[in-house]
Formats: C-alpha cells, structure tokens, sequence
C-alpha cells in the first residue's frame, strides 16, 4: 500500500471557536485516508522535528521500506482541509460580475436564465463547466454542491466534468416547471420536472461508482416549481433515503421573493412550510440564503434537522440583506458557506468566509450586538466542518482526523525578503545579504514579515489571500491541481 507522509505545519477547525494549529506535526495518508496523526508535544519533541525526515519517521515506528511519498511543509506554508462550497451554479461562472443593479428576480429573467438555457449547447456546457471546476479547484475547494441547468443533458456533462477534473460533488438539475418561468426555459410538465431528475442522479450513480460524484434533488426555488413537482421531488426525496441522497433549493433570499411565495402559496404560513408540506424538509436538505427567516421558519427548519448554506458574497452583490448568523448557530442549525457563483461575484469560498466576517458586523452594529460577529476561527470552521455537515459528509470532510478522507490544500503565504529596500536592509545587514530565502516567494497579496504568529498569519490569509496562495489541492487522496 503506497504511503505519503506530510512533515511540517498543519491547521484546522477542532470546534467553531478553536482553530488548531500544530507548527510541526506529520500525517500519513494511504488509500486516501489519513492513518495516523503525530503532533510535537505529544509524540515526539521540537528537536526531534529538526530531525531528517526519514529518520523522524523512523523514529515514530512507521515502516518505511514500503513504498511512500514525503511532502516536507516549506516555512509560511501549511496543510488545510480542503474548502467546501455549499451553494454553486456552475452554469453561471460566465456572468461572473455582470448583475449591474439588479436585484434577485429581475437578475434571474435579465441576466441567469439566457445563459442557463444557453448551455443546452453541449460544447459551450462543457466549456463553461470546466472552466468553473478547474477555477474552483484552483481556490482550494474539494467539494462543491453544484446547480447545472433545466436540461438534463447539459447537468450530466457537469457530471462528467467533475469525475474528470477530480473534485468532489453533488450536481443538481434544476427542477422548474412553472408557468412563471420563461417558456423556453422550463420542465415541460410536473412529469417532466420528476422524470429528468431522476434521470440525472441515476446518470451520476452509473458514471461515478466510488460516489464521490453524487446527484441531488434540486428544486430550483418554490415560485419556480407547481405543487405537483413539488410532491413528486419530495417522494423522490424519501425514496432516496437509503443512498443519503440529499435536496437543495433556496429559500427567502429577498423580501420580494417571499411575498411572491406567500402569494403563490397561501394554504402555507411560511415559506419553510411549502418545503415542509412536500416533504422537502429533511436532515438531508440545504437550504441556500434564509436571510429573512422567521423565528417560526429557523424553529421548523431546525426540527427537520435541515442545514443552511450561508452566501453572503450574494447576498451583497444582489442587496438581498444580510443574514443573522449567530442566531442560527445559537439555535443549532447546521450552516455552511455557499460562493452562490453568479449570485456571488467569486468562486472563492475564501472570499465567502470574509464576507460572512464583514456581514455579521454590519448585523451587530444594525442592532443585533456584538455577540453576532463572526471571528476569523469561526469562519474558517464554517468553510470547512460546517460545510461538511450541511452536506452530510461529517466525519468525511472538512478535517484532518485519523479516518477521514484526505481531502486538503496546501496554503503558501509570501515571505517578504530583508533586502527589499535597495540601500542596505531595513534591519541593517549588509546590501547584498539575502536573509530571506527560506521563505518561497510565492506571489499573492499576504504578506508575511516574520514576526506575525500564527493565528495573524491565518488571519492575514483569510482576509487578503485568494487562489495564488493555493498551492496544492488533493481529493481523496489525489493530487489534482499543483502550483509547486
Ligand atoms: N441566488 C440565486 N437565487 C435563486 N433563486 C432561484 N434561482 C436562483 C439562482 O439561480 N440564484
Ligand atoms: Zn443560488
């Protein structure tokens, strides 16, 4: 069995509020699984770290005449679990900044739907979908939960992209057959909506064996399905229970939508109760936005055990609000964070993780009180372990623990060299002397001086760090995209 082993800087989410950092430590990774999990301090000491990599190994008893790989962690670089990204339509990644001032229901008929039905060309959906993935891959997400388009076969080109480019994911057809959506762009019938949809998680189920590419049920929203639909995806749902086959839809994203869905649907109270009422509402639904959930809808939807992918990039870009995180945390939901590619003007779950930072300040200064700011620890928790949850891959993904899969990314931060002033060093060495070598240059905007501890050079890449700090990306194992 083929070893790798990983020797230097590991960090990761042990819980919400504590991010663990560990300066040395080693991994052993096989099958794409970590076997074991060594940490200075508790197996072995800081001088032994210094050791030469084959004799520290040696040391902590691993055989290692077998055949194996050693990843030595270079300095300002560390291993993290890879980034997971709840809430992506792939088949939007072209519109990527176009939304000018639009907002939610005049971005979808302006701008979202004649490119989704666009993609009915399979080379232009092959193209758009590579692009995509490849990009996301790059900003170090390893599973992503993708909305493709209505047509059933430009969804199982997505398929087949993701099986090729390495990623792991769920893709979703997007069921929509109401006569609000534009005629040419919508399921024929109730029938049709079912049918299609089944015929996409069935295409994946054959295409992908390991499972690591998986369908989803995806209602697009409720004023775009009829109840009919609704009911069929809901049965479709609870047959799927046995392969854990999971649902994704949106829900109250902006205030105009939801008085749409009170209007389209009285018999309902809420907008969660339509879900409820076709038995959408399981622990396997993730349910995208929720910014202007009730008390009643965040009590339902935490009784259903269903999960919340929070995009508040989108959120921004479209002025659909910002959601009250905290409150949904403090209630027990599960939450995660969605890009909402082109909702969300990046592909970066990085950039998410921010902004869900920033958005929850503006909450607590609107009068929600300090307690619903979000840290830096408690976004990274939400970019990995909270994402993992809300997509029923705890324990799976989203850290690095003995048994999990090795799903990570090599983050590299760019050492600043001492000679960068011309005349002589700002520290006083001689011109000439090259002190910083050890540091990789790397490119991007952090920036690491060398007195910055490891927590502020976490919160140095959250803040400003984009995909040139991505420096590798492994799924299950594999290596599928290197920078180094
Ligand atoms: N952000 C977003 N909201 C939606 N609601 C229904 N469809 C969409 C979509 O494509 N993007
Ligand atoms: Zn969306």
């Amino acid at each position: 069995m083929a070893s790798t082993y990983y020797l230097g800087t590991f960090i990761q989410s042990r819980s919400q509020t504590n991010l663990e950092i560990v300066k040395h430590g080693t991994i052993h990774v096989s099958d794409g699984i970590i076997r074991s999990i060594h940490r200075v301090g508790e197996d072995y000491s800081e001088s032994d770290s210094l050791l030469p990599p084959s004799q520290l190994l040696r040391m902590l008893g691993y055989d290692i005449t077998e055949p194996l790989t050693i990843w030595e962690i270079p300095e300002n670089h560390f291993l993290f679990p890879g980034l997971i990204d709840t809430h992506i339509h792939a088949s939007q990644y072209p519109n990527l900044g176009l939304f000018g001032k639009t907002t939610l229901l005049e971005w979808l008929n302006k701008y979202t739907y004649p490119l989704e039905s666009s993609l009915t060309d399979p080379v232009r959906a092959k193209r758009v979908y590579t692009q995509c993935v490849n990009r996301s891959l790059q900003n170090g997400t390893t599973t992503a939960a993708y909305y493709a388009t209505q047509s059933a076969r430009s969804t199982n080109i997505l398929t087949d992209v993701l099986i090729n480019l390495g990623q792991r994911g769920f893709v979703g057809r997007c069921a929509m057959d109401s006569d609000l959506q534009p005629e040419s762009y919508r399921d024929e019938s109730p029938k049709a909506a079912v049918h299609d949809t089944k015929v996409c998680v069935a295409y994946c189920k054959e295409a992908d064996k390991s499972g690591r590419v998986r369908g989803i049920i995806t209602p697009r929203f409720a004023p775009s399905c009829s109840r009919d639909a609704l009911r069929g995806l809901g049965r479709l749902l609870a047959d799927g229970e046995k392969d854990g086959l999971l649902c994704q839809t949106h829900i109250s994203e902006n205030k105009r939508e939801v008085a749409l869905v009170k209007g389209l649907f009285p018999e309902c109270s809420s907008y969660a109760e339509v879900y409820d009422t076709y038995n959408l509402l399981t622990p396997r639904t993730v349910l995208a936005h929720g910014v202007h959930l009730t008390e009643e809808e965040v009590e339902l939807i935490k009784s259903k055990g269903s999960g919340v992918s929070h995009c508040p990039t989108s959120n921004m870009a479209l002025g659909s609000g910002n959601m009250w995180v905290r409150r949904l945390l403090d209630k027990g939901v599960k939450v995660g964070l969605g890009t909402d590619v082109s909702g969300g003007h990046d592909v970066n779950v990085l950039e998410a993780a921010r902004m869900a930072c920033f958005a929850s300040r503006s909450v607590a200064e609107g009068g929600k009180g300090e307690r619903s700011k979000i840290s830096v620890e408690e976004a990274l928790w939400l970019a990995t372990r909270g994402g993992a949850e809300v997509l029923g891959l705890k324990g799976k993904v989203g850290g690095l623990e003995v048994g999990m899969v090795w799903d990570a990314i090599l983050v590299g931060l760019n050492g600043v060299p001492f000679n960068l002033c011309g005349e002589g060093d700002v520290n006083g060495a001689p011109n000439g002397i090259h002190h910083g070598g050890k540091g990789a240059k790397i490119g991007g905007k952090v920036d690491i001086f060398g007195w910055e501890n490891w927590e502020e050079k976490v919160a140095k890449w959250l803040y400003s760090g984009d995909d040139r700090n991505i420096r590798a990306v492994w799924v299950g194992g594999k290596l599928v995209c290197r920078k180094m």
